[in-house]
């Protein structure tokens, strides 16, 4: 079955400060894991680590018994939804949604499908032409999920940024993640500063501090 496991996983930056410290996790299939601790904790970096956004220096990830440290990001089979969204303001929805599997050269049926069932589950069919910079950013946020579910992604990595903005949009998202591991079966990896929040997804909640996994709700 799909996992996904950190043994002993280590960053020290550049100055020598280290960032995450000796982390080792198992995290089931289609799980929603929520990533608690004060600013400065290391969580974000450890989302980093598994996107291939960030070097790791000492350590081992796998995702399917697939040995992942070796493996560029873009083949990793994850979705990132990070701060900003990065979507192309001048691009229409569908094409904003469309771009990664473009890239990969999927056929153009496989994309149109994949797109119009993103669009629906997210409720968003209706904005598919319409331009980026004339849509919500309720709206926006719901794109930036969608491009990242049309690549079937078997994890998603969110960050909490991703929704700072205000709490309308954080709820949106929340309700959204939450949808998408239900009902799509893709395991979620929640980072979040807010403890309330933290424990009131009802989810596994790994607590750090330091680098370090404090507790783990399991
Ligand atoms: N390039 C770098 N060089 C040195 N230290 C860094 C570098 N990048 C990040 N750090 C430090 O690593 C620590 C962990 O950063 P990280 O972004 O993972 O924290 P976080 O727990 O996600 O916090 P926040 O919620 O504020 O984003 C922080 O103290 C940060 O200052």
């Amino acid at each position: 079955m799909a996992s996904l496991i950190f043994e002993h996983l280590k960053k020290v930056y550049p100055n020598g400060f280290v960032s995450v410290d000796d982390v080792s996790l198992s995290i089931e299939d289609g799980e929603f894991v929520v990533f608690h601790g004060p600013s400065g904790c290391g969580k974000s970096t450890i989302l980093r680590m598994i996107g291939g956004l960030e070097d790791i220096t000492s350590g081992k990830i796998y995702l399917d018994n697939t040995f992942l440290n070796d493996i560029l990001p873009r083949d990793r089979k994850l979705a990132m939804a990070f701060q900003n969204y990065a979507l192309y303001k001048y691009m229409n929805v569908y094409d904003n949604m469309a771009l990664g599997l473009k890239l990969r050269d999927l056929p153009r049926t496989v994309i149109n499908t994949r797109v119009k069932t993103a669009a629906a589950f997210l409720g968003i069919s209706d904005i598919l032409t319409k331009k980026i910079r004339s849509i919500s950013d309720s709206e926006r946020q719901r794109v930036a999920l969608g491009r990242a579910i049309v690549c079937h992604p078997k994890v998603l990595l969110v960050d909490e940024d991703f929704a700072h903005q205000n709490d309308d949009l954080r709820k949106d998202m929340i309700h959204d993640i939450l949808k998408i591991n239900k009902e799509l079966g893709i395991t979620v990896l929640y980072v979040t500063n807010n403890y309330e929040e933290a424990v009131s997804l009802n989810s596994r909640v790994i607590f750090m501090k330091d680098g370090k996994v404090i507790e783990d709700s399991i």
